[in-house]
């Protein structure tokens, strides 16, 4: 019963990441940036600490993503009119995504231009 009762949490958890996927462009860039990260992590032969960093920082931006899809969706239901707080709540959601991947990006700079550099300089 138990059992059953994770099955369908974990259903659902997958029907929301596809149906964020489906919708959301933002999110769909980046995950399609984290499989392009993950790509050249195994071109690059990063390390298991490397893999580590590169695996919760790309966990940080998607997790930011849904957050930020269920906010708005959230918002959209709640308070389709216009209302500053409802503004406020969608920036500040779209304000946690945009820190995630600011914080991604650098991560993957320092992962890979060192490497890069060593592979053609
Ligand atoms: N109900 C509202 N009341 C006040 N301002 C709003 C409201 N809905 C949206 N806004 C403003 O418009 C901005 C964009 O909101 P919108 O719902 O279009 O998100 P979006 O551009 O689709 O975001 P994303 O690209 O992440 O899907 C918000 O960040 C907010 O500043």
């Amino acid at each position: 019963m138990n059992d059953k009762k994770h099955g369908i949490g974990l259903f659902h958890a997958i029907k929301g990441i596809g149906s964020a996927f489906l919708s959301e462009r933002n999110f769909r860039i980046h995950s399609i940036a984290a499989v392009f990260a993950i790509g050249a992590g195994f071109l690059l032969r990063i390390n298991r600490l490397e893999w580590m960093i590169l695996v919760v920082v790309i966990g940080l931006v998607l997790q930011a993503e849904l957050l930020n899809t269920a906010a708005e969706k959230l918002i959209d239901y709640i308070k389709p009119e216009f209302h500053p707080v409802a503004g406020l709540v969608k920036d500040v959601a779209a304000g946690a995504v945009l820190i995630a991947a600011l914080a991604a990006f650098a991560i993957g700079l320092l992962l890979f231009v060192p490497k890069l550099y060593d592979i053609f300089f």
